[in-house]
């Protein structure tokens, strides 16, 4: 079989959407695709085609993401698929290469995905790089600390999410240029993504409802969520709030909308499914035993260039040292650079390796969220002086933990 990997045309469009909908075993109608559109960048996907036929596809979008120190360029991959008819006869490894040079020709340093399965993208040079944290916390579980903090300015305002972008905006941008692993949001993403609200949408559940916390000189804080409505067989209300998402730009605005989603009349739980790991309602929680959490992968990174990459971050404590890069997908990163995080300066040298490790462990230590000590704890970097493995390690680790918080 030849595949051909190209990029493509306007007109090709509804196949490419096709292709995405049938490999992703999605039902979504018209008007989905039309939302889509609107996000996709045409000039930036890529099909593989076996003769006229399109088989594969794949996307990027053009992101402005958190990483430790500020926002910069990000590669958002997305779309990702391949025909039944062709799966696993190489076609998205003809995709991912071809993917991989476009962006070290001209494109950004650093690509980052959400994957449908994690099997799939450790091969092509992504390590994983944030976490998911989910939980179920009963309404009798959720008493917070007598230490949460509030603020008697704030007030508590129930609105129509759809008239509200202006206010979400500005606590969410607020908000993601200090966490890595966030990335800015276009208005067709807040309008298709994250305020769409029709039958589809819904998926079963009620309506997309908010809360605002705000003061007189305007909004502090904010909840989106759905309720699934419900009771017993003796007709107690047994509603489950589901939380779409959650920001607040300081403590006491973020303990009362915390509050109020917990306390939400008709319903005796909270399903959230998308926080990063280091929720502070883990603290406000006086007995956090009641979350019932859960994490899965979220964020998977790959360094496109190591050098770029590496000097794009910050850094939390000095480190000077060499790496020896293990890279077969992308063969310019493959051999030895020297890091010198106090001038974030990373470049080619023939001295010797003080560490050596596959290119994926440094995309999952990128975002500042994978110690590298763990990672070698599982036999996966391998240090040849003694000192640089936490040398390293403690340079890439950053607080607050990295989480994207929308699949893209
Ligand atoms: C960012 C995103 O969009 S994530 C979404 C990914 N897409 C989906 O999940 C949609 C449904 N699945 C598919 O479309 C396809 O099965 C894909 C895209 C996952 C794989 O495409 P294929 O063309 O079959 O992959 P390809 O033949 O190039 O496989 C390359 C290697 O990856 C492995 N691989 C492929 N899919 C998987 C998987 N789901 N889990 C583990 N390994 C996998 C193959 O076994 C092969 O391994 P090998 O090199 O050791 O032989």
């Amino acid at each position: 079989m030849t595949v051909e990997v190209r990029p493509i045309t306007e007109s090709e469009w509804p196949a490419f959407a096709a292709v995405d909908y049938e490999t992703f075993n999605s039902s979504n109608p018209p008007v989905a695709a039309d939302r889509w559109r609107e996000l996709v960048e045409i000039d930036r996907s890529l099909a593989a085609f076996d003769g006229d036929v399109m088989v594969g596809c794949t996307s990027v979008y053009t992101f402005s993401m958190t990483v430790p120190g500020g926002p910069i360029p990000v590669a958002g991959v997305t779309a990702v698929g391949v025909l039944a008819s062709h799966r696993r006869r190489g076609v998205l490894t003809s995709l991912m290469t071809r993917q991989l040079h476009d962006l070290h020709d001209g494109g950004e340093a650093v690509a980052a995905l959400y994957a449908s399965e994690a099997g799939i993208y450790g091969r092509f040079g992504y390590g994983r790089a944030a976490d998911n944290f989910f939980f179920r916390i009963p309404k009798h579980g959720s008493a917070f600390v007598r230490t949460a903090p509030s603020d008697p300015a704030l007030r508590l305002r129930v609105a129509k999410p759809a008239e509200e972008l202006a206010a979400f905006r500005t606590v969410f941008d607020a908000v993601r240029v200090s966490r890595p692993g966030m990335y800015a949001r276009s208005d067709p993403r807040w309008r298709h993504e994250v305020l769409a609200d029709d039958d589809h949408d819904r998926r079963g559940l009620g309506p997309l409802r908010c809360v605002i916390a705000e003061d007189d000189d305007g909004p502090r804080g904010y909840a989106l969520f759905r309720v699934k409505p419900g009771a017993t067989d003796h007709d107690v209300p047994d509603g489950e709030l589901r939380l779409s998402e959650l920001f607040a730009v300081d403590p006491a605005a973020y303990a009362m909308v915390w509050r109020s989603v917990l306390d939400r009349d008709l319903c005796s739980r909270v399903f959230a499914w998308n926080r990063p790991v280091d929720d502070p309602v883990i603290h406000l929680l006086a007995e956090p035993r009641h979350l019932n959490a859960g994490w899965v992968d979220e964020l998977w990174v790959r360094l496109v260039d190591v050098d770029r990459a590496l000097a794009s971050r910050s850094y939390t404590a000095p480190a000077d040292l060499v790496i020896e890069v293990e890279d077969q997908v992308c063969p310019w990163n493959a051999g030895r650079w020297r890091l010198t995080t106090d001038k974030a300066s990373c470049e080619r040298t023939d001295d010797p390796a003080d560490l050596t490790l596959p290119v994926e462990v440094l995309g999952a230590a990128y975002l500042g969220g994978r110690p590298l000590t763990a990672l070698a704890g599982a036999g996966i970097v391998r240090e040849h002086r003694e000192g640089a493995l936490r040398e390293l390690s403690t340079a890439m680790s950053w607080d607050p933990r990295p989480w994207a918080g929308l699949v893209f």
